[in-house]
């Protein structure tokens, strides 16, 4: 029987309910804990405001969190499989009966608006959902030698040790939970590495799996601030007792992460940045392809590495497919959080707002049109008018006429930036979408089904999106290639064999008649 309850999240962790915080006002008690060393902010993205105070984990509390793990490791891996499917079917349960304090928490630390905040605690809850099932999925193979048929080959698949998952703050609870249920299904204890922007909401999810029964050290949370990031990755990537380390976010953290764990020859998996090409052929269903770019582009407002980045469209239907665009752009209302008509929330960090600005002047520069640009709205501004910071906005936007020389059509914008060209050809166009070096998601719209399966044959990807501007659940691996980097998380089997080693044993058997 599985325990569902809510345990007042908010209140055990001692924050005030969050949606106090975004946008109106600051916690209190933050001036006792910014005076320790080290300490840092996590920042209210709607206003530019501290709003709780982290203290890092020391180098003694790391080694404390990996010793945890590794102690942990061969009690907790020798466990019936079902035993762990049950105990992620409990967390499962927490996870949905605590949605409402998750959400707010999500919302409150990346500026996100609540219903997206929900969507992405039942996105997260689809992967332990389907964990539960994937931990009794573990299967090796038995093969008969061919080319001396005396003997027999058996695998087993074991749990590959005590884990680190380092996690981005784009969707900090729904990768979280998607890279930990996966280890825990495998056997694997884990050290997660929250991104600094978002670290309570994985201490949130983290009580959870405690409380859904998994041992002290099973699932072990340290925190590191922007500064003290880079040696905390080099502490965890070069220590022996961690056998595996799984990262998303940037291309270039990635390769500094791959390069500190040569040493140790760790397994790793890498989900790397995108520049994903949307296509729309002539034969493209004009309103649904604009629907799916528009779920696809503003969702998180542009902060998804699934976000396509460079949307080319037949130069015969580009007036037509704008026809369809501008009104759903018109939709969009950029507010604070919990504003039910909020659809639109601030990026998540300053950094992103002037990357953001320097890529849409950089393209206009070199000759790409302004189409649309909104307004931020003034009553999102207020804190700025009284001479804070200001909070981390940045409206709609559409170019178009953007170029392979412009910086929007070389590195992700993460901001919700249209970056428009046009083509004549389908070989131009797949062509154009494959100059790249990153591989992670391509979107085709075609209603031409030959056309649609060229596409998805030539795609250079991991994941193409037809007549979609969806390309990740569940059900489905995932994950990138080239320099969008490697491995799979979720499928059927893939996401963890990750996790996973595959031991071989070779025997002999007295010959047989029929061999
Ligand atoms: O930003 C990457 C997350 C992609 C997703 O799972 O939707």
């Amino acid at each position: 029987m599985i325990q569902s309850q809510s345990f007042h999240l908010l209140e055990d962790l001692n924050l005030s309910d969050p949606s106090l915080l975004c946008g109106l006002e600051s916690s209190e008690g933050i001036d006792s804990l910014s005076a320790v060393e080290g300490s840092f902010s996590v920042i209210d993205p709607c206003t530019g405001k501290e709003g709780a105070i982290i203290i890092p984990s020391s180098p003694a509390q790391i080694d404390h969190a990996i010793r945890a793990a590794s102690a942990t490791f061969p009690s907790f891996s020798s466990l019936p499989s079902k035993v762990r499917a049950q105990k992620i079917a409990a967390f499962d349960a927490l996870l949905r009966s605590n949605l409402e304090d998750i959400a707010k928490i999500i919302a409150w630390e990346t500026g996100k608006p609540m219903s997206e905040a929900r969507g992405e605690v039942e996105y997260a809850a689809s992967f332990s959902w389907w964990s539960v099932g994937e931990a009794e999925r573990v299967h090796g193979q038995t093969i008969r030698g061919t080319a001396n048929p005396n003997l027999r080959f058996i695998t087993i698949k074991q749990p590959i040790g005590p884990v680190a998952l380092l996690t981005p703050w784009n969707f900090p609870v729904a990768l979280f939970v998607r890279k930990a249920a996966t280890a825990l299904a495998a056997g694997c204890t884990v050290v997660a590495k929250p991104s600094p922007e978002t670290p309570l909401s994985t201490l949130a999810v983290s009580l959870l799996f405690s409380r859904a029964g998994f041992p002290d050290g099973t699932v072990n949370i340290v925190f590191a601030s922007n500064e003290t990031t880079p040696s905390v990755g080099q502490r965890i990537c070069s220590d022996p007792r961690i056998k595996k380390v799984s990262f998303t976010g940037s291309t270039r953290i990635g390769r500094v992460l791959m390069s500190q764990c040569s040493e140790s020859l760790k397994k790793l998996t890498l989900e790397l940045g995108g520049l994903g090409a949307f296509l729309v052929f002539e034969k493209a269903d004009l309103k649904k392809a604009a629907e799916g770019l528009i779920s696809n582009k503003f969702r998180h407002a542009g902060q998804t590495c699934i976000a396509a980045q460079r949307v080319f469209v037949h130069s015969s239907v580009l007036p037509n497919f704008l026809s369809h665009l501008e009104p759903l752009v018109a939709k969009i209302r950029m507010g604070l959080p919990h504003d039910p008509e909020t659809n639109l929330g601030p990026l998540t960090t300053s950094r992103s707002v002037l990357k953001a600005q320097s890529h849409v002047s950089d393209a206009i520069e070199k000759g790409a049109k302004l189409h649309f640009q909104g307004s931020i709205p003034s009553h999102l501004q207020v804190w700025k008018q009284e001479g804070g910071k200001g909070g981390y906005w940045f409206p709609p936007t559409i170019l178009i006429g953007c170029q392979e020389g412009m910086l929007v059509f070389q590195e992700e914008s993460f901001a919700p930036i249209l970056c428009i060209s046009t083509f004549e050809t389908e070989e131009e166009a797949l062509d154009r979408a494959n100059s790249t070096s990153m591989g992670l998601t391509n979107y085709v719209f075609s209603q031409d089904v030959d056309q649609v399966w060229r596409a998805y044959e030539k795609l250079r990807s991991g994941n193409v999106g037809i007549n979609t501007g969806i390309t990740t659940s569940a059900e489905a691996p995932f994950g990138g290639i080239d320099q969008s980097g490697f491995g799979k998380e979720a499928g059927i089997g893939a996401g963890i064999s990750e996790y996973l080693f595959e031991k071989t044993a070779t025997m002999t058997v007295s010959p047989l008649a029929s061999a």
